[in-house]
């Protein structure tokens, strides 16, 4: 935790000692998210428990400390912090940043689908954080709306280890949904950077139509919309035409054409309705 001064507290070891434990927020396959306060400075985080039982029976140690090593790494206003982890005999504790908006999947499915200003606006965070995540040859965040949490002011935060921990406010097609997958992921090609932008395509479209452009009734018909790039427009709601044309310009099955995260940071849409301070009222 940043100490009152701002910088950073030294890496001290923590243990479950220092948390009074609230409520959970999900739980799932290697173990549960809950509220907590850190007992001295009152300070507020979210603490995911994951099991090492789990571990061992998904031999996913390296994964998960790779992830954790990452996660700490980064340091961006739309990244959750990872503060730190420890463990005990049975389980380990991950230390994250609390945010207290929930889930944007959580908005989304309440008010259906976003205002372009709201969409351009998250649009805009979630490149600036993908920018930052590939100048730190960081690539492939999971970044799906169960992925993604708001904090107090609205602010979007990418929420993901890469680890799947499946809670109740998760759609059911949740676990393995294609919706987000680009073409060269879904026929397992090699992979680069560029899937990310791929996705910011589907989120800007679930953004503003409230479903995911390739949505099928089964992954089979899924799987075919995506690598014939089968896109199409709703007549409502209504959406201007530049969003259109960015949406167009991602979802695009060459990856090497699709647009740069620059160029979308430049796009007419994102330059007139996205608010920079990422917070749209
Ligand atoms: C939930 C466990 C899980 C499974 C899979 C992936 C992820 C990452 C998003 C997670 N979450 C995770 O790691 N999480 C890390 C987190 C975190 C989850 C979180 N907050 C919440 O989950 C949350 C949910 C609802 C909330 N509401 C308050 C306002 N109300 C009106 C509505 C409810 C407020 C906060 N803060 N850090």
């Amino acid at each position: 935790m940043e100490t009152q001064k701002g910088q950073e507290s030294p890496k001290r070891e923590w243990s479950l000692r220092d948390f009074e434990i609230g409520k959970p927020l999900g739980k799932g396959k290697f173990g549960r998210v809950y509220v907590a306060r850190e007992a001295k400075s009152k300070y507020i985080v979210a603490l995911k428990v994951i099991f090492k039982e789990q571990i061992e029976k998904y031999k996913i140690q390296h994964q998960l400390r790779r992830e954790m090593e990452i996660q700490t790494s980064l340091r961006h206003p739309n990244i959750l912090r990872l503060y730190g982890w420890f463990h005990d005999d049975e389980r380990i504790f991950l230390i994250l940043e609390y945010a207290h908006g929930g889930e944007l999947y959580g908005l989304l499915r309440k008010t259906n689908y976003l205002s372009e200003k709201q969409a351009a606006t998250y649009i805009l965070s979630l490149t600036q954080a993908l920018a930052y995540c590939h100048e730190k040859n960081v690539i492939h965040r999971d970044i799906k709306p169960e992925n993604l949490l708001l904090d107090h002011e609205g602010r979007l935060k990418i929420a993901d280890f890469g680890w799947s921990v499946q809670s109740r406010s998760k759609r059911q097609t949740m676990c393995g949904t294609l919706d987000y997958l680009a073409p060269e992921m879904v026929e397992n090609r090699p992979h680069d950077y560029a899937v990310d932008n791929w996705t910011l395509g589907i989120l800007c479209y679930e953004f503003l139509y409230g479903i995911p452009p390739f949505e099928a009734e089964s992954q089979t018909d899924t799987f075919k919309r995506i690598i014939k790039v089968d896109l199409s427009f709703p007549s409502e709601p209504q959406t201007s035409a530049e969003a259109k044309h960015l949406i167009t310009r991602l979802l695009v099955k060459d990856s090497s054409k699709r647009l740069s995260l620059q160029r979308i940071m430049e796009h007419p849409w994102i330059v007139k309705n996205a608010d920079p301070s990422g917070i749209c009222k």
